[in-house]
């Protein structure tokens, strides 16, 4: 059969498919209310049982007939394009190969043959991580061995054959080049048909309990941390529930930016949560706290601030280190040296504290439960001492020995010591000591957990402290993915490292991506002058070299602005450091259409978009514009990182509106 033929073949078994999945859905609406119409019309002659056996009936109906409306979209989509590649592999000892047809979703043929194979599945795998040659792959816990004899790529859109490309090297080149030509969407695409080698490695990479990815701007962390959810709901389809799976992402409009992938590849949508809907939930509801979001913004405007001075101090790996050994401390001089007398007995100070110690990997008020139990022990061994007193009794004797009783105490006291200032108003925390707190908290009495989660993402890594890091690892005891760029720090001060990572999580692995894909050459090159470090390899896809336009008045760069806009892209972003100056171009662009994206924002809309570098972070515009490339607002080594992070948002066009009079140390002007 050659591929037309093949082609029409699939189509044909397709159609099938849907028109019985329409007849099967259709006989089950019918079925349901038939048996609606039969209670209604029965209801005083069916006792409860029948009742309930009815409704369990309707329930079981209902559930088959959204499992058979779910597979059903599956079948439109392939309809639509069933498959994107093929590849002949001739297993050792077989005179033939095989040919196998990888598409977004499998699909067999009445006769149980295989026609599509779901890209996930471990056969696939041998498509994406070798070239034609010795192949391997491995399946039910065996290695299959052979040769890849063909790979062949395949555009299919509107169930129609577009071109057929034999590629001997990866997959690369023209599907790739095709698809990151392409115009934004307002929604982030799957990657299925094009997903690289060293990104491969990383989706299908099942041993990593916690896997942390460090990739330059545009490499495809975020694709690659959906497309590993995917994988990992596919291998575990039995076991891993996707409403179980928690993603922490920077703002809600990042969260409907990459809420599409997983639909798109036949899997439930998962919800993303912010940082500051985590802290909600685990602070107490009687104090209150400064969002992460709005601290974030105060210290990126103000990076010289007392605030962020002290934001600086607990967000340094050393913090994280003294207040372990702080608590370490405390443990070994909880109790005073007074001796304790309950019911006649006396319990020496040193029994107390021993006792203490050996149950140091509980919190302070679990280990207290159990020292009361062990008291109550050794009472009930002295039976002559008459009444035993109650539990809350001796809790409270035991209580007025210790020297803290509440995190509070205990991390105003470590603040103190280490004459850190702490400022906490009307019970509201500045968002840097939510953090410390809560591992203080954590040390006495426990922390909420998310028991029930199973997968665990966090995207953007680098905006979070080692302290931070330390209280997610107990809430989220479970597989973990966590990606980011140490270049693209919002932050000015350090924040979490590699070495750090390391000494969190004791079963990490580590893996590196310096391919970009997002940007067109010039505009990776460009950008590869703001990379704090690192290696950076922009893939070659040539577009327009960026553009650096000097001006010399504020009115000059607004009129340089204007120009810039006229172009014919589906998004233009407007990328500003401060709030102060998105107002003043929302002001001076009042006569132009655009949006504002911040805070407030849910969703991620086509057109000119007014935004700061700290909205516009893990986001892509087909155009990006930087105004204000000055002295004042882009100086410092951090800026450089704001600037590396603005530039990278973009595809296929990069303005810079430079100062000439004021002009930026981080820019050599051409
Ligand atoms: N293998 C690939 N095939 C096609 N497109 C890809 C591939 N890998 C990445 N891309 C595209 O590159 C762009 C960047 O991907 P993504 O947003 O996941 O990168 P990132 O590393 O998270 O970026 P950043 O850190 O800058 O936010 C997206 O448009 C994505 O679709």
């Amino acid at each position: 059969m050659n591929e037309e033929q093949y082609l029409t073949y699939v189509l044909q078994a397709l159609y099938e498919e849907q028109a019985s999945l329409n007849a099967a859905i259709e006989g089950k609406h019918t079925n349901i209310q038939q048996l609606q119409q039969y209670m209604n019309d029965y209801k005083a002659e069916l006792d409860k049982f029948e009742v309930y056996d009815y409704e369990q009936t309707m329930r079981m109906l209902d559930q088959q007939g959204l499992q058979q409306v779910l597979r059903r979209e599956e079948i439109t989509k392939l309809i639509d394009s069933p498959y994107f590649g093929n590849f002949d592999f001739r297993y050792d000892g077989d005179d033939e190969a095989e040919r196998f047809y990888i598409g977004r979703f499998g699909f067999r043929a009445p006769d149980d043959t295989t026609l599509i194979y779901d890209w996930r599945a471990p056969v696939c795998n041998m498509y994406y991580e070798f070239e034609c040659g010795a192949a391997f792959y491995e399946a039910m816990e065996r290695e299959f061995h052979g040769e890849l004899t063909r790979k062949r790529q395949f555009k299919i859109e509107q169930s129609k054959l577009q071109y057929a490309l034999d590629s001997s090297l990866t997959i690369q080149d023209e599907v790739l080049q095709q698809t990151l030509k392409a115009e934004t969407s307002n929604k982030m695409k799957t990657i299925v048909t094009s997903i690289q080698r060293e990104q491969n490695k990383i989706v299908r990479n099942v041993s990593a309990n916690t896997l942390v990815i460090q990739g330059v701007a545009g490499s495809g962390k975020t694709a690659v941390a959906l497309h590993r959810i995917a994988y990992f709901l596919y291998k575990f389809r039995d076991t891993l529930r996707p409403e179980r799976i928690f993603i922490l992402s920077p703002n809600q409009v990042f969260g409907d930016y990459i809420s599409s992938v997983l639909p798109e590849l036949g899997e439930q949508p998962i919800r993303s949560f912010t940082l500051d809907e985590l802290t909600e939930q685990l602070l107490p509801a009687s104090v209150s706290f400064t969002s992460f979001e709005a601290e974030t913004k105060y210290m990126l405007q103000r990076p010289t601030s007392a605030l962020t001075k002290r934001a600086a101090q607990k967000s340094d790996f050393a913090f994280l280190k003294t207040l372990q050994h702080f608590l370490a401390e405390l443990d070994e001089t909880m109790f005073t040296h007074e001796e304790l007398t309950i019911a006649g007995v006396a319990f020496e100070p040193h029994y107390v504290q021993h006792r203490f110690l050996q149950y140091r990997s509980e919190p302070v008020e679990t280990r207290l439960k159990l020292i009361v139990e062990d008291i109550i022990d050794v009472l009930k061994a002295k039976r002559d001492r008459g009444n035993i007193p109650s539990r809350t009794d001796i809790l409270q004797r035991l209580k007025k020995r210790m020297r803290y009783t509440t995190p509070f105490s205990i991390y105003k006291q470590f603040l103190h010591t280490f004459d850190i200032p702490f400022l906490f108003k009307k019970k509201r925390f500045e968002n840097n000591d939510v953090y410390p707190y809560l591992y203080v908290q954590h040390y006495m009495k426990g922390i909420k957990t998310y028991n029930m989660t199973q997968y665990f993402v966090l995207d953007e890594m680098q905006d979070y402290t080692p302290v931070q890091y330390a209280v997610l690892s107990k809430v989220f005891d479970c597989p973990r993915t966590i990606i980011g760029d140490f270049s693209q720090a919002l932050l000015p001060y350090d924040t979490i490292s590699k070495k750090a990572f390391e000494y969190l999580f004791r079963d990490l692995h580590y893996a590196e991506l310096t391919t970009t894909y997002r940007s067109s050459y010039e505009i990776a090159t460009y950008a590869k002058q703001f990379m704090r470090s690192g290696e950076l390899h922009p893939i070659e896809r040539h577009g327009k070299a960026p553009v650096e336009r000097v001006y010399t008045s504020e009115a000059q760069m607004i009129t340089f602005l204007k120009e810039a806009l006229h172009s014919t892209h589906k998004t233009t972003a407007i990328i500003c450091k401060t709030d102060a100056h998105v107002i003043q171009l929302h002001e001076a662009l009042c006569d132009m259409p655009h949006t504002i994206l911040d805070g407030t924002s849910k969703t991620f809309v086509h057109g000119v978009i007014l935004t700061t570098i700290q909205y516009a972070k893990g986001l892509e515009f087909d155009a990006v514009i930087v105004p204000f490339v000055d002295a004042t607002t882009y100086g410092s080594e951090f800026d450089r990182g704001l600037l590396y992070i603005a530039a990278t948002r973009a595809l296929h066009e990069l303005t810079m509106l430079v100062s000439a009079k004021n002009c930026s140390p981080l820019l050599q002007l051409r």
